[in-house]
């Protein structure tokens, strides 16, 4: 039976900050959604995502039909994936809980219909293991917001087919993403291995009292950050070698990786570094809301998105290239 890319139907499983990133997605691309969450009050925080997220997406152009009221908030697993074609599960990043809640989603699915986890860096192996049809499971490991950045990364497990990624590609494709497949499974895949180290740098950098979060951050969002929007750090820093390339980056700055500049254990979260961290990030949040953040946020992704797209046209690229 042929993995289900058609979709009409979208299940959301879990619906914090990643699940509700999906669900704006889905039904912005004008999906049928069903979502469940077991916290009390889920249903209503979901709601009131979605409606911050909304003016956004309306910028960047609804799909025909896309509509919030097209969520339904339902109280079991089973009434959530049963009529899905398909599934996304945004549950707490535990592998004890993933294995449990996997081995009921896959039960109550239909056996064609692809199930993608969000999971930062669990392996699907291990958190796939007791589900039915596990051929059909993958990860689909997405960046916040959701609903506006374009990469999700997936990731098969010792059982997926490669058919099912190929499935997933398809619709994570429809859904208006950039899907990268992680060929290896490793912890953490790709980006988040790169984003842990820098995370890990960062708090280094606090701990031994060298900036604060607001100078760390100025560090990032007025130098590498802008140029990483549209290129990666090996084409940059083939910028940077001149014209003789990466050859004469590699001789030239070769060697300080040996200095070393960097630590690769991470520091101890001592109650002092966390309350450096959060003392230092409420000060740059200021007045502002977490909403009001996500709001300015949203719009300056869609400038840059733009943007990029702009630049990219003049240059005879298309955007995912
Ligand atoms: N927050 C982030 O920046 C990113 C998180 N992720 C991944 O997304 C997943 C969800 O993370 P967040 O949304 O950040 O967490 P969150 O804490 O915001 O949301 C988790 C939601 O899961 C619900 N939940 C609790 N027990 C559950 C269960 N047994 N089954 C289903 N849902 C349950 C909670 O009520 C909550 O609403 C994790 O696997 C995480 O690694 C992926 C990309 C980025
Ligand atoms: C912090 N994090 C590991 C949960 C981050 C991600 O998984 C991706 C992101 O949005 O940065």
């Amino acid at each position: 039976m042929p993995f289900i890319t058609e979709i009409k139907t979208f299940a959301a499983l879990g619906s914090g900050v990643i699940g509700s990133g999906w669900v704006a997605r889905a039904l912005a691309h004008g999906l049928d959604v069903v979502a469940w969450d077991p916290a009390p009050g889920a249903e209503a925080a979901l709601r009131k995502r979605i409606a911050n997220a909304w003016p956004a997406l309306q910028k960047q152009g609804l799909a025909p039909g896309a509509s919030q009221d097209r969520l339904t908030f339902v109280a079991t697993i089973e009434e959530c994936v049963r009529d899905a074609d398909f599934i996304q599960e945004s549950a707490p990043e535990r592998l004890d809980l993933k294995l449990d809640l996997h081995a009921k989603i896959s039960a109550a699915a239909k056996p064609n219909a692809i199930i993608g986890s969000s999971t930062s860096g669990l392996l699907p192996s291990e958190f796939y293991e007791s589900a039915s049809h596990p051929e059909r499971c993958v990860v689909g490991h997405p960046f916040n917001p959701v609903y506006l950045l374009p990469l999700v990364e997936i990731v098969g497990g010792r059982s997926t087919s490669p058919d099912a990624i190929e499935a997933a590609k398809t619709i994570y494709t429809v859904l208006g993403m950039r899907p990268l497949h992680v060929r290896k499974e490793v912890p953490g895949f790709i980006a988040d291995r790169l984003l842990e180290a820098l995370w890990r740098e960062a708090l280094h950098l606090v701990n031994d009292g060298v900036a604060s979060t607001g100078e760390i951050d100025d560090a990032i969002r007025f130098g590498a950050g802008l140029r990483w929007s549209f290129m990666g750090t090996f084409l940059t820093y083939t910028l940077a070698g001149g014209d003789a390339g990466m050859r004469h980056f590699m001789a030239q700055f070769g060697p300080a990786l040996k200095l070393p500049w960097t630590y690769l254990p991470a520091p101890e979260l001592t109650d002092k570094l966390i309350d450096d961290v959060v003392e230092g990030t409420s000060e740059q949040l200021g007045e502002r809301s977490i909403a009001a953040l996500e709001r300015y946020r949203d719009d300056t992704l869609l400038a840059v998105l733009e943007a990029v797209k702009s630049s990219k046209t003049q240059h005879g690229m298309a955007f995912g290239d």
